[in-house]
């Protein structure tokens, strides 16, 4: 956790007079998103992206193609698959694959899937390719991949430190086969080896000898994105060892996909109804789905809430009640923020599993939340692998964000029923959801205009 400025901008979180009552059209999911540009870069034909995300994240991993040789072009699509309510098109991406090209330079921001899925990818050119991104990025987990792709072949100039900068020095192919990788840190070093193992020599199998292994549900969507790419995967839920996946080498196909709303950010939304004993519906919540914001339907029905998934999407009613929760939320980290926040305000305690290796996200998710929710009268208590929270009467005062979009939704969150909540750099929920001050207005003010469709 790096210290905050008091020079950020403080946003004066909307406190909720009553219950919400809205439908909130989330934007599309990160994760996806940025698996879709990887595999149609690496694809033999032209895809399409629709509904993609546009955020830093997902803006930063289509610059870094682009700085590849990768073709990324903006378009107005007129395909009825996305057409909204008033009939018209929606914004896609199309993606003209090419062989990476370098010398090249990549920004990846603080965008985990950035820093790790690209190295793979940047590997199958001929040339140097740099890699920097903010001052949390030189701290992010990268050794597995960096030794991993040694393994495979890669030659890798890291100074030996195993983080960021670092220059991947492509030879224009990369043999691939077999390779140990320890991704307790992270899900994300499997996902990385696996979504660029089509184009290696000899395909990949990648065995993770870890203690343990979060996200696994990102790791899913790797692979089933794969598959749905035309690649041949054996994974683990599919027959195959357990912690262990090949991917057979072969071309990839260009898609027509589009991208499913992204679940872990319609989190604070459906939160904010179990919060105020309101309703809020999302939109286009898939019925089927790797995304682990899925898991959400069954956290806040244990948690208080009633969700009901019906053809105008997953609606969440609040019953009045919110209920403290003991849960191992390893395979579904990324909503801990969001979890926290909820359970500093119900009616019972709660202790948060599993989740050590959230001190290396963003920022160090754990301290993170145990400082600022206290500085608001909490009672939270760092655990080895998560946080015990005891739910105490909250005030108002500064929720600092340490630039991790989920600690900003989270602040954002607590002001709904706590008064005079102020978040720090609001702004920085960029990194997934630009729009999120925006939509958190409007779900609260849903007569005003746009109520039609808060966020369409
Ligand atoms: O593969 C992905 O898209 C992600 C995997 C997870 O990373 P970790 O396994 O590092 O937690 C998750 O927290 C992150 O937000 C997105
Ligand atoms: C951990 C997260 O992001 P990243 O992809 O940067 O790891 C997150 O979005 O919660």
């Amino acid at each position: 956790m790096t210290d905050h400025s008091e020079t950020l901008a403080l946003w004066p979180a909307p406190f909720a007079p009553g219950a919400v009552d809205a439908t909130v059209t989330v934007p599309g999911s990160k994760s996806v998103t940025n698996r879709a540009l990887i595999l149609a870069a690496l694809a033999a034909d032209p895809g399409w992206l629709r509904r993609p995300l546009r955020s830093r994240d997902t803006l930063l991993m289509a610059e870094a193609l682009r700085a590849l040789g990768i073709g990324i072009e903006e378009t107005v699509s007129s395909s009825s698959a996305v057409a909204g309510p008033a009939g018209g098109g929606g914004e896609a991406w199309r993606v003209i694959p090419a062989h990476p090209q370098a010398p090249a330079t990549v920004d990846v921001g603080n965008a985990g899937t950035v820093m790790r899925f690209l190295p793979p990818l940047a590997a199958l050119a001929e040339g140097p390719v740099r890699f920097d991104g903010d001052p949390r990025s030189h701290e992010r987990p990268l050794r597995g991949v960096i030794e991993a792709l040694r393994a495979l072949g890669a030659r890798i100039e890291d100074g030996g430190r195993g983080v960021l900068p670092m220059t991947v020095h492509g030879a224009g192919s990369l043999d691939g086969g077999r390779v140990t990788v320890d991704a307790s840190s992270s899900s994300q070093f499997v996902s990385a080896l696996l979504l660029s193992a089509p184009r290696f020599n000899k395909g990949v199998e990648v065995r993770h000898v870890g203690e343990r292994l979060p996200s696994t549900p990102h790791i899913r969507m790797t692979v089933d994105m794969l598959r749905r790419a035309g690649a041949q995967v054996d994974a683990p839920d599919s027959g195959g060892e357990p912690n262990v996946w090949r991917v057979t080498p072969g071309a990839l196909l260009g898609r027509d996909l589009v991208v499913e709303p992204d679940l872990s950010n319609a989190q604070p939304f459906l939160a904010a109804a179990l919060i105020t004993g309101g309703r809020v519906t999302v939109p286009d919540w898939p019925t089927r789905t790797t995304q682990p914001g899925d898991a959400l339907r069954r956290i806040f029905t244990e948690m208080g809430g009633e969700c009901h998934l019906d053809d105008r999407g997953l609606t969440l009613t609040g019953t009045g009640r919110v209920r403290g929760i003991d849960a191992d939320l390893g395979e579904v980290g990324e909503l801990t923020p969001g979890i926290a926040a909820v359970a500093a305000l119900a009616e019972s305690e709660s202790t948060l599993r599993g989740v050590g290796h959230l001190r290396l996200h963003e920022t160090d998710r754990l301290a993170a939340l145990t400082r600022e929710i206290n500085a608001l009268g909490g009672d939270v208590t760092e655990t080895d692998d998560g946080l015990r929270i005891r739910p105490r009467p909250l005030h108002g005062g500064v929720f600092h964000t340490y630039e991790d979009h989920r600690l900003a939704t989270a602040g954002a969150l607590l002001g709904l029923v706590v008064k005079d909540v102020e978040v720090e750099d609001i702004d920085t929920t960029g990194k997934t959801m630009p729009d999120f001050p925006e939509l958190w207005h409007r779900m609260l003010a849903p007569e005003g205009p746009g109520a039609a469709g808060v966020g369409d």
